[in-house]
């Protein structure tokens, strides 16, 4: 089965038979195996560090403490690395359009794809505000890079951010945005990892899916708020992880107050029986966990 096209209803109901107590595939008698014998038979550790980065309205600048930080993380024994979402624009609709670059020779990929050179480290970069250059729609689009820099997988964000608690929060992604349409999974020597935007943690189907293809981990680049982060920012991510037993990481920029959209911070490592690893408060730093042990 290839998930790779969230439009193809074969990926869904392969993904429901495989729902914990449908016939041969019990969660516990299928997944606790698999994830324990992989960890057994490639004896590896698996160092994640989540950069919980301030983000300003300065790009070159957004770019260059983004360096710094990944920089840090390997020197400190990571070997995963993940950037938060659009860490290198403010969060807002309004934003989007100006700070939008192509993903094939944007100066935010060629800086991100030399940081994981320079690095040696997978780097799940965080989301970027990306123009397609052929169809000039503006995506929120986390881009991957392997330890020699080259470009990996792209995520476009599949399920926009739009809401409205009256009093609380309005905030509409698709007034400037275009959803991506595919899930996304890439290779590592550490295992297979699978990769969403925020907003689509809430929805359970990708990291399910992911998970019954094999993946270990998901990772979510996040940018959840004052309303709903105290609610749901952890509550979302033990539950993927613990519906599927795997490991989920959701990496948030830094909160400041100066700016037109809150983030909660609080970026969280959480193992596959659902116990948080690592997590933090709303200020910029670096979180570890390993995924190994
Ligand atoms: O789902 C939420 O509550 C927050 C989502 C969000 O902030 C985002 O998708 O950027």
């Amino acid at each position: 089965m290839d998930a790779n096209d969230l439009a193809d209803p074969k990926i869904f109901d392969e993904a429901s038979m495989m729902r914990p107590g449908a016939t041969g595939y019990g969660i516990h008698g299928y997944r606790v195996v698999e994830v324990e014998s992989l960890w057994r038979i490639k004896g590896r550790a698996r160092p994640i560090a989540l950069i919980q980065l301030a983000v300003t309205a300065d790009k070159p600048a957004n770019l260059a403490n983004a360096r710094n930080h990944v920089l840090e993380a390997a020197s400190n024994g990571a070997n995963l690395v993940v950037l938060p979402e659009c860490f290198n624009s403010p969060y807002g609709t309004g934003y989007f359009p100006e700070y939008a670059e192509s993903v094939k020779d944007g100066a935010s990929v060629k800086a991100l794809s030399a940081m994981a050179k320079d690095a040696k480290v997978y780097l799940i970069g965080g989301s970027i505000p990306e123009r397609d250059l052929t169809d000039d729609k503006v995506y929120n689009t986390c881009t991957i890079y392997n330890p020699a820099g080259e470009l990996i997988a792209t995520h476009r964000k599949v399920h926009l951010f739009d809401i409205d608690v009256p009093g609380k929060i309005r905030f509409q992604e698709s007034e400037t945005l275009t959803a991506g349409n595919k899930l996304t999974q890439f290779d590592t020597e550490y295992g297979k990892i699978g990769v969403g935007i925020c907003y689509d943690i809430r929805f359970p189907e990708p990291a399910m899916i992911a998970a019954r293809q094999g993946c270990f981990a998901m990772i979510y680049p996040g940018a959840f708020n004052m309303t709903t982060g105290p609610l749901h920012w952890e509550l979302l991510q033990r539950a993927r992880a613990v519906d599927n037993q795997m490991y989920v990481a959701a990496c948030s920029p830094a909160r400041d107050l100066n700016a037109t959209y809150h983030a909660w911070g609080h970026s969280t490592i959480v193992g596959p029986a659902g116990d948080v690893l690592q997590t933090t408060d709303e200020k910029q730093g670096i979180i570890y966990a390993d995924l190994g042990t």
